[in-house]
């Protein structure tokens, strides 16, 4: 799903309008028909809900002007509240025209503002995308006051104050919506960490928007749905051999942290890899040989670190870091790794390999072309060597890491973001805050190793599929555990369900 940018959602209006012959207006009722009935539908409205409609000068406020009429429609009895402006869009001015005299209507003032009790429902359709600077006066009162009730809000396309596709000041006055809708497509906005306590949950509302325009146009950045992976993971052919889903070796663990390498091992092979081989420290030997028997071992000379590159030729992918430590000798076979592997071998860094390059920079400029990095924030703050300044910063920071050094990059977290060396940004729209606990990490490293081994599948493909099937192996995990249950292990079993959804 392409991400669009405020302008481009402009633009997508206009070229509805015109592909369809239809006008602006009914649009409009469109849009409002949408969210009138995802209110009905989700919030199962008494008839004695107290309901505040807040609407802008724009398309917004007429958005909320029409969704007002057609809850009055409904048999409910909202109030509108209009903030005061010298213009008003054209949409607005006709949908104002059109709201039933039945309907309370007030204009907004610093002294006339809603009371909005516990159990009330808020509309904001102050503000959407036409937003074009932080609020102030009268409008960011109205939205603090709104902050400080108790009320409900639902947000029309946007929260009002919150603009779709850039950063803004700290403390700018944003409404903070318990539910957003948003018209045919999610905003960048609502995928920064920063904002979530501004959009609370969204929801997409498709409203019959240009197909085609969406297609023709050139985005940076996609959100990653199931439909957006179909037909990306083939179904294994019954003639296929180990061969074809490749050798990988896996190069993790130290002492005490052997766990790592089991769950890497074990998700690699749920991640349906031809052969794995493992090697750890001595001291994992039995551990692995124990815990995960398909894989094979083949032991460091050093009883606590790895400290030896096997002979590489075997091997289609390799996977460096989970719970490796950072020794110098575990350095020492990073360097050697970069140097030998060549430019058809595939190689996914993690965790500690991550950092060993943090701290040996002038490794970084020798990543073979497509490597697959996989740092969370924190580890990626080490890579560029500077705090980003927002989380919009960061994504710039990712763009050019991945630019430079032509590597992918997994950027960790709620909405993983995937970088690439060509530019376009990928946002995963699968896992959950359950996942947030030691090993999920080793798990997806496991995972991508696995697909990157896979000759069938492109760089690209291989990180998009691992990064969607192990945040969906964490919601397919977290609805049988909950979130608190669920620990890393727990989704190494559900990476052959989530991967079964993609096949075909
Ligand atoms: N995409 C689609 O296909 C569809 C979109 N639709 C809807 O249209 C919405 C976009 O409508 P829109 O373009 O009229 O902009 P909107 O958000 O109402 O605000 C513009 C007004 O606010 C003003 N203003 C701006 N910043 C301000 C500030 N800081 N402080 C104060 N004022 C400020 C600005 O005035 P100005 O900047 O000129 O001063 C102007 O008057 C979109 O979110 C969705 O709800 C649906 O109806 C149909 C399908
Ligand atoms: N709130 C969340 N929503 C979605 N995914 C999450 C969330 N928290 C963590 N994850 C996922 O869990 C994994 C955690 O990885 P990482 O931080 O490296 O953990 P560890 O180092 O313990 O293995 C990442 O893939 C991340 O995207
Ligand atoms: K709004």
């Amino acid at each position: 799903m392409k991400l669009l940018t405020a302008a481009q959602t402009r633009a997508l209006d206009q070229a509805t309008v015109e592909a369809q012959g239809i006008t602006s207006l009914e649009l409009m009722e469109r849009a409002a028909t949408a969210c009138t009935l995802w209110l009905l539908d989700e919030l199962q409205l008494a008839f004695s809900t107290e309901i505040h409609v807040l609407c802008g000068p724009g398309n917004n406020g007429g958005d909320g002007l029409a969704v007002a009429r057609q809850l009055h429609t409904a048999g409910y009895a909202p109030q509108v509240w209009l903030l005061p402006a010298d213009k008003h869009s054209a949409d607005f001015l006709l949908n104002r025209q059109q709201l039933p005299q039945a309907i309370r209507c007030q204009e907004l003032s610093a002294r006339r503002l809603p009371m909005l009790p516990a159990g009330a429902l808020v509309l904001d359709a102050l503000f959407g995308t036409g937003l074009t600077r932080p609020l102030e006066g009268l409008p960011a009162t109205i939205v603090k006051h709104l902050n400080q009730t108790e009320a409900t809000v639902v947000a029309v396309d946007m929260p009002s104050g919150l603009l779709a596709d850039s950063p803004q000041p700290a403390g700018s006055a944003i409404v903070r919506a318990h539910h957003t809708l948003s018209f045919e497509l999610p905003k960048l906005a609502f995928l920064m960490p920063r904002n979530a306590d501004f959009v609370g949950e969204w929801t997409v509302l498709p409203i019959g928007l240009d197909q085609s325009f969406i297609h023709n146009t050139d985005v940076d950045n996609y959100f990653v749905d199931a439909a957006s992976l179909a037909g990306r993971l083939p179904r294994r052919a019954r003639f296929s051999h180990k061969g074809t889903f490749g050798h990988a070796l896996l190069l993790a663990g130290s002492y005490g942290k052997l766990g790592a390498a089991v769950l890497a091992a074990r998700a690699c092979l749920r991640g349906g890899v031809g052969l794995l081989t493992v090697r750890t420290p001595a001291v994992g030997y039995t551990v692995l040989q124990m815990s995960v028997p398909e894989a094979m071992a083949l032991p460091d000379p050093s009883h606590d670190f790895v400290t030896e590159l096997p002979e590489l030729q075997p091997y289609a992918a390799v996977a460096m870091g989970p719970g490796l430590g950072q020794e110098v000798s575990s350095a020492e076979v990073l360097r050697q790794l970069l140097r030998q592997a060549g430019s058809r071998r595939a190689l996914v860094l993690d965790a500690d390999a991550l950092n060993l390059l943090s701290t040996h920079r002038e490794l970084l400029g020798k990543l073979p072309p497509d490597t697959v990095l996989t740092p969370h924030l924190k580890e990626f703050e080490r890579l560029t060597g500077e705090p980003a300044r927002d989380d919009y910063h960061r994504l710039e920071q990712l763009r050019a890491f991945c630019r430079e050094h032509r590597c992918y990059c997994v950027l960790k977290g709620a909405y993983t973001a995937l970088g690439t060396p060509h530019g376009p940004m990928y946002f995963n729209s699968t896992g959950n805050p359950g996942m947030s606990t030691g090993g999920s990490g080793d798990v997806l490293t496991g995972l991508l190793l696995a697909l990157r081994a896979d000759q069938r599948l492109s760089p690209l493909d291989a990180a998009l599929l691992a990064v969607y099937a192990h945040g969906r192996a964490g919601d397919l995990a977290a609805a049988e555990t909950g979130e608190a249950g669920l620990i890393a292990g727990d989704l190494v079993q559900f990476i052959g369900p989530a991967l079964r959804e993609l096949e075909g």
